[in-house]
C-alpha cells in the first residue's frame, strides 16, 4: 500500500483523480486539498463521490506524510508548491505544464511567467517514456492536447515517414477547469464552435519538443473549443514521403502500439467517435486514410481529463511504485 495526496482536489482532474484512487487497491488517499473547502467533506464539490469518507484539507505541505503526491493545480502555483514537496523525500506527479520542457527559455516564452527551475522531470508519457518513468522523482503529466497529438504523430515520426504535421484539435470545455470564464460560459459556447490560439497556442512547443527528439520535425497546431464536456478529437494531416496503402498505413500504428494497455487501433474505415472513450484512459487512433496527394489523415481521441489528465497520472503512478499499470483504469468508457 502507498500512501497518496492530492493538491488541487476541488478541481476536474482533482476530482478524476479522487474517482479512480478511490477504487485502487493499493492507495490509501491521506489528503485532499481544496483552499475554498478546506474542512468541508469531498461530496460537496464532488456530488458523484458519495461513499468517499474524507474531507478537504488546506495546503499544508509539511504535515502531508505521503509516498506520492499529485499536484492538480495551475501551471505558476505548481512551481512554488512542487519543490517544498521533493524537498521532502515524497515523489510528484504534477499535472502542470511547468515542468514539461527541456528548457526555461521555451516556457517563459510560451506561458509569459517567470520559471523558478530547476527543469529536472520525466515527461510523462508512458508509451515513449515507460523506462525513465520507473525511477522518477518528478513526472512531468503531458498536456491533454499533445497526449492525443503526440501519440497521433510518434509511429510515422519513427519510421520517418513525414516531417511536417498540421494538427487540429476540437476540445470538450471540461479542459478550461473548474472556473468558467466568457468564452467557456454555458451560453456562449454551447450550440458553438469557437477556434482560439490558433496559431500560437501554448501546447505547440510542447507536441514539437516531443516529436522533434530524433529529428527536427514541423509541427503547427489549433485547438477549437465544441460544445461537449469531455474529450480531444484531433485530426493530424501529414504527407507521406513515400506511397503507402491505408492498410499499410494502419498495421505501421499497430505495430508501434502492440501490447499497450491504452491505445486501441481503430480499423481504417471505422468510426472514431468521443463517446468511444469519455470517462477512460484509452486512446484511440485510426482513419488512416490517403488522398491523391499523399496526404495521410489520422484521427486520435482521448478523454482530456482521462487519458489526458488524471488517467495517465495515475497509470504513471502506476508504473513508479511497479503495480500493474492498468490499476484502477481498466474500465471502458460511457457510450452514448
Ligand atoms: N482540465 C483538463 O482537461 C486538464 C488540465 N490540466 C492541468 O491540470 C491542472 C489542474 O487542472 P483542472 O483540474 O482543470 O483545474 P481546476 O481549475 O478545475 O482546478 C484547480 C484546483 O487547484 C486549486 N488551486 C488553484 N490555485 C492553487 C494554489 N495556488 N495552491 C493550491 N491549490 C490551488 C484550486 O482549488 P482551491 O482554490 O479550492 O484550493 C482548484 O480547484 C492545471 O495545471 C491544468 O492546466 C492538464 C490536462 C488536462
Ligand atoms: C478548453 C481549454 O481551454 N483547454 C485548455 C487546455 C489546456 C490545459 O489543460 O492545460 P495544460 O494541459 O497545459 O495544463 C486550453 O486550451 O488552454
Amino acid at each position: 500500500m502507498i500512501d497518496v495526496g492530492i493538491i488541487g482536489a476541488s478541481g476536474y482532474t482533482g476530482g478524476e483523480l479522487l474517482r479512480f484512487l478511490s477504487k485502487h487497491p493499493k492507495v490509501e488517499i491521506v489528503a485532499a486539498t481544496s483552499r475554498k473547502y478546506a474542512g468541508k467533506p469531498i461530496n460537496r464539490v464532488h456530488p458523484h463521490l458519495q461513499d468517499l469518507e474524507l474531507e478537504f484539507s488546506d495546503v499544508d505541505i509539511d504535515n502531508i506524510d505521503a509516498d506520492l503526491i499529485f499536484t492538480a493545480t495551475p501551471h505558476g502555483a505548481s512551481m512554488k508548491i512542487v519543490p517544498m514537496i521533493l524537498e521532502q523525500d515524497i515523489k510528484v506527479v504534477d499535472l502542470s505544464g511547468d515542468y514539461r520542457f527541456d528548457d526555461i527559455e521555451t516556457y517563459e516564452k510560451w506561458y509569459g511567467i517567470k520559471h523558478e527551475g530547476p527543469l529536472d522531470a520525466v515527461y510523462g508519457l508512458p508509451e515513449i517514456y515507460r523506462d525513465k518513468i520507473k525511477n522518477a522523482k518528478l513526472v512531468a503529466n503531458p498536456g491533454c492536447f499533445p497526449t492525443g497529438a503526440i501519440l497521433a504523430c510518434m509511429p510515422l515520426v519513427y519510421e520517418k515517414l513525414a516531417e511536417t504535421f498540421i494538427i487540429d484539435s476540437k476540445t470538450g470545455v471540461s479542459g478550461a477547469g473548474i472556473k468558467p470564464t466568457s468564452v467557456t460560459h454555458y451560453p456562449n459556447c454551447s450550440d458553438n464552435v469557437i477556434p482560439y490560439n490558433v496559431t500560437d497556442h501554448r501546447h505547440t512547443p510542447e507536441i514539437r519538443q516531443e516529436l522533434s527528439r530524433e529529428h527536427p520535425v514541423n509541427v503547427s497546431f489549433t485547438p477549437h473549443l465544441v460544445p461537449v464536456i469531455r474529450g480531444i478529437l484531433t485530426t493530424v494531416h501529414t504527407f507521406l514521403k513515400e506511397d503507402l496503402t491505408p492498410k499499410e498505413l494502419e498495421s505501421i500504428y499497430a505495430g508501434f502500439y502492440q501490447g499497450e494497455p491504452f491505445i486501441k487501433i481503430i480499423e481504417e474505415g471505422e468510426m472514431l467517435r468521443l463517446s468511444a472513450v469519455r470517462g477512460s484512459n484509452e486512446c484511440h487512433i485510426g482513419c488512416f486514410e490517403i488522398d491523391d496527394n499523399r496526404r495521410a489523415v489520422i484521427i486520435s481521441t482521448i478523454d482530456n481529463l482521462v487519458k489526458g489528465a488524471s488517467g495517465q497520472a495515475i497509470q504513471n503512478m502506476n508504473i513508479m511504485f511497479g503495480f500493474d499499470e492498468k490499476t484502477s483504469l481498466d474500465i471502458p468508457a460511457v457510450h452514448p
